[in-house]
């Protein structure tokens, strides 16, 4: 195996996680090696279309995971630099104050965070300027505190849109601008990288103009000569020194050879799943139950979000080509006579016709024939995505496993009544919007809806959990593994709870925290 011995730090992964941190560390001057088990996402006509990326699932692995009952099934995930956020719907919301603390939820209790909403806000801050989010502050009736406004405009609604939106605010609800990280600039439309087009959430964005981590953060980070960047080369194992408490060397496949390599710090930045595969992976004499699992929490605690997409369907069209602007948070925390939190909801993606096959198979068949003459074109062009999102709950049985060197994801949903809950409410909402907003809405509205399956872990967290306690905990606050000295994870492992909303500003704004913690640790 060949050795490469000339590193002050290595990251693994360049998604939201690994490549913010590898832009925050770049200035440094340290050595900076980043290993990426992808390569750039190619830049082809394909990136915008329906039909290969919902149908064909083009940009996602080949890889089988296998379900509780041992059936296999192709995660929702893919592998490139920038990672998940190649395809990110870029809704970049920080999460509420209050979740940060304990909150009790119909069928049980979130955990607090073991830090606190103040010692993010200002990570937050700059995660919102680095990732280019447009919002307008104080319109979200759950906001948190926040020290400046969004560094960008909102991204307007369009008249359909627009109209929508006045109806919910007509129902006494406080519907809000989506905050969004794209490069959209509404003024000069002609000098806009983003030209505001139909496919963006689900897509890789051909023209650049998506605020992921690719673009955003490992491609300015790679502009320094201190950082070396090697695509297709997958982490197979860490391995530590005798006594266990460091890692010694991190085993690399490139191009089917096996490679070494060593550094003084180690940062695992595989996504929450792939980060405790590594480490269960990596067990050895001195960690017999996988690398950092004293505790035995690798693995543990896996959330992904309760989530549904419901397809509103209607007479009038919805000509709008830019949709994902629209957000609700009024039953963030519930509602009167149910006063634990439901969650939130906003807009998909444009539907487009060659998606519905791919998300709405179970439905597709009877909608097609509620509406007579309505082919998929017409029921796209005359439908609006919602999707609906609400906090599942930290459960030590929900984990990833690796059996006969099988990936094994564990996960049985729970808190489904608040969610259940939510879906019929936004039901409500948009029958009645309807038919306030249009005498010719079919009167009995169609809304589809389809739950997401488990193969859908876009929105995946838990799994190395940081905490004060190395019994409870895999991290420490600086997301350093409680046993391995120079072993941080900084990606969506580390969130003790998930809270309600979607959970990418928060993995940036972590790894911003974390960075100035290693430039002081590596001074
Ligand atoms: C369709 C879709 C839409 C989404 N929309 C939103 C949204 O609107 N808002 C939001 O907040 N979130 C959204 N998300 C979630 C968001 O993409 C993730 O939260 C985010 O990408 C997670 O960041 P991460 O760093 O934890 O992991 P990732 O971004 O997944 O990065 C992990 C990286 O590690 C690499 N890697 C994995 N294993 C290895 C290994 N063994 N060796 C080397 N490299 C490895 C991967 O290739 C990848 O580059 C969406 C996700 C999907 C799939």
């Amino acid at each position: 195996m060949t050795v490469n011995t000339d590193y002050d730090i290595i990251i693994i992964g360049t998604g939201a996680g690994g490549g913010t941190l590898a832009h925050r560390l770049a200035p440094t001057g340290k050595k900076i090696l980043i290993l990426e088990r992808g390569s750039f996402l190619p830049r082809e006509k394909a990136n915008w279309n329906a039909k290969e990326v919902y149908q064909k699932e083009r940009y996602h692995t080949d890889e089988m995971w296998y379900n509780l009952g041992g059936k296999s099934f192709r995660p929702g995930v893919g592998y490139w630099v920038g990672g998940n956020t190649k395809v990110y719907g870029a809704a970049l919301l920080r999460m509420r104050e209050q979740d940060f603390d304990t909150v009790a939820h119909h069928e049980g209790v979130s955990s607090a965070w073991p830090l606190k909403y103040r010692d993010f806000e200002s990570y937050y801050t700059e995660a919102e300027k680095l990732y280019n989010v447009h919002g307008l502050q104080g319109e979200d009736p759950t906001e948190p505190p926040m020290s400046e406004g969004y560094p960008h405009p909102p991204v307007s609604h369009e008249p359909r849109m627009q109209d929508m939106s006045d109806g919910f605010r007509q129902q006494g609800l406080h519907p809000f601008h989506l905050p969004l990280g794209i490069k959209l600039d509404e003024v000069n439309p002609e000098f806009s990288p983003c030209i505001r087009c139909n496919t963006c959430d689900g897509f890789p964005c051909l023209v650049h103009a998506k605020a992921d981590a690719d673009v955003n953060a490992v491609r300015p980070a790679q502009q320094h000569n201190n950082v070396t960047l090697i695509t297709q080369a997958k982490v197979v194992r860490l391995h530590t020194s005798a006594s266990g408490r460091e890692v010694t060397g991190v085993e690399t496949e490139i191009e089917g050879q096996s490679q070494l390599f060593t550094s003084d710090t180690v940062v695992v930045s595989c996504g929450a799943i792939n980060s405790a595969l590594l480490l269960l992976r990596s067990a050895s004499d001195q960690h017999p139950d996988g690398l950092a699992n004293r505790s035995n929490q690798v693995g543990r605690n896996l959330m992904k979000h309760l989530a549904t997409a419901i397809l509103a369907l209607s007479t009038k069209p919805n000509p709008a080509v830019y949709q994902k602007t629209i957000a609700i948070n009024d039953f963030y925390w519930g509602e009167p006579d149910f006063p634990y939190p439901m969650g939130q909801i906003q807009n998909t993606g444009n539907v487009l016709g060659d998606m519905i096959p791919a998300e709405t198979p179970a439905v597709l068949a009877p909608l097609v024939k509620l509406v007579p003459g309505f082919g998929l074109e017409q029921i796209a062009s005359h439908s609006t995505g919602w999707w609906l999102q609400s906090e599942d709950l930290p459960d030590p049985d929900n984990r990833v496993r690796v059996m006969d060197d099988k990936v094994c994801l564990e996960y049985k949903p729970n808190n489904t009544k608040a969610h259940d809950r939510l879906v019929q409410r936004w039901i409500k909402v948009l029958e009645t919007n309807d038919h306030s907003m249009q005498p010719f809405i079919i009167p009995m509205g169609i809304y589809p809806r389809n739950s997401i399956p488990l193969q859908a872990v876009g929105h995946q967290c838990g799994t190395c959990r940081l905490g004060e306690d190395p019994i409870t905990s895999v991290l420490d606050l600086n997301c350093r593994t409680h046993d391995v000295d120079n072993l941080y994870v900084v990606d969506g492992s580390f969130f003790p709870s998930n809270s309600g909303v979607n959970p990418t500003l928060t993995i940036i704004a972590n790894a911003l925290r974390v960075a100035d913690h290693l430039q002081d640790r590596m001074k």
